[in-house]
């Protein structure tokens, strides 16, 4: 790591600290994430979540690994490094951004999703923490809790922030998919269009009621499994009609309002997927162009604001034509390859335990929200 000089502490989150540093061999900016559990082997490094799916994806709104190093049982990721998250960038608010903001920052976010739910991937920790932004770019991070749709379930661990964290996940559910990042996907863009926070439950019964006195309780119509589901853990859901989500966003247009209405609809199934969101009418007049058709334009200083062409490898990249796609390609490959150091020590040491994001109970029955014990600190719990 003498390769790094660590310049500042940009985040601490639950698993990892992250800091501004500089490469010392070619001055390049980086993010450098230390890891708060130590790690015994180079296979455990491997096998951790956020390194098998931040590996496979190269997408320009996806923040890029570019190594992982393991030394003296430490482990580093060395990530692109972005400015600001998009959190930071709404604290200090008094204005709430305008529609024109929000819909560059969605439509690039989408896309990331579409990009990683077709390629078999979901989030599961959507919230304003972890969408990065440099300019006028957003980048999805912390893939922490990413997992493969293929991969079989029942999904036990906790999973998510309580705001952004789906109904089917708060009911327990051992089968969810990709419909929970769109799920967070609804409440975060409703709370940067009105910079209050959608559903800000205080516990998971609370987040639960936060969400049927917006959208009203759930019927036999609108998500008869999510009944069922209740039934099973022996929840009782209020009886409540709901404000219409119009009326809780007063200023927000009638476009914005629907597409947010349709993320948060308590069926999953119901939920539109995210290539199906680029083409809501909200997103009129934005381009949408897929990563592998992109056109080799020459090199643009910036990523494009959405209604332009989508071509965001040659911000990191200012060559032009062809030897842009040389580089993006060096690029593809060393994700690939993903270069990974690790110096281990001579001593031998025991196993460590394996890396849990938490548990899966819940207060819905009279149990505590087990949040492992950082989360509990965050602003997660204002009410
Ligand atoms: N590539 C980056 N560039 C700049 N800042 C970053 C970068 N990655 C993370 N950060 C900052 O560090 C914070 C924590 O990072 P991250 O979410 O990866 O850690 P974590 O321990 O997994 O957090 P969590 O508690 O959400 O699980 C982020 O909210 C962000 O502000």
């Amino acid at each position: 790591m003498n390769r790094f000089k660590m310049i500042k502490e940009v985040g601490d989150g639950t698993f990892g600290s992250v800091w501004r540093a500089i490469n010392k061999q070619n001055g390049e900016v980086v993010a450098v994430k230390k890891m708060k559990r130590k790690y015994y082997s180079f296979e455990e490094c491997m096998s951790l979540r956020e390194v098998k799916s931040l590996r496979r994806m190269n997408h320009p709104n996806i923040v890029k690994l570019k190594e992982v190093i393991r030394e003296n049982d430490i482990l580093y990721f060395i990530m692109e490094y972005m400015e600001c998250n998009l959190y930071q960038l709404m604290k200090d608010r008094v204005k709430p951004f305008s529609e024109a903001e929000v819909r560059n920052w969605c439509f690039q976010i989408f896309q990331a999703l579409a990009y990683m739910h077709q390629r078999g991937y979901f989030h599961r920790d959507l919230k304003p923490e972890n969408l990065l932004v440099s300019k006028d770019v957003i980048k999805l991070a912390d893939f922490g809790l990413a997992r493969e749709v293929s991969s079989v379930p029942p999904y036990t661990e906790y999973v998510s922030t309580r705001w952004y964290r789906a109904p089917e996940v708060l009911l327990q559910s051992s089968v969810y998919d990709s419909a929970v990042d769109m799920w967070a996907m609804g409440a975060i863009m409703a709370e940067l269009l009105t910079l209050h926070p959608l559903f800000p439950g205080t516990s998971e019964a609370d987040e639960i009621l936060k969400i049927c006195n917006v959208i009203g309780s759930p019927d036999e119509q609108s998500w008869p499994q999510g009944l069922s589901l209740a039934e099973t853990i022996k929840y009782q859901f209020p009886q409540i009609r709901g404000n219409q989500l119009a009326e809780v966003m007063a200023s927000v247009s009638s476009e914005a309002v629907d597409l947010i209405s349709s993320l948060c609809s308590w069926d999953p199934c119901k939920r539109p997927k995210a290539a199906e969101v680029l083409k809501h009418t909200f997103f009129k007049g934005c381009t949408f162009v897929p990563p592998p058709v992109r056109p080799k334009a020459s090199g643009l200083p910036k990523t494009p604001p959405c209604g332009h062409p989508v071509l965001r490898h040659s911000r990191s990249l200012p060559e032009t034509g062809r030897a842009t796609v040389h580089k993006v390609s060096n690029i593809t490959d060393r994700l690939d390859n993903l270069s990974v150091t690790s110096r281990t020590r001579t001593t031998p040491k025991p196993p460590a335990p394996l890396l849990k994001a938490g548990l899966g109970k819940s207060d819905l029955l009279g149990k505590s929200d087990e949040i492992p014990p950082a989360k509990r600190l965050t602003r997660k719990l204002v009410s």
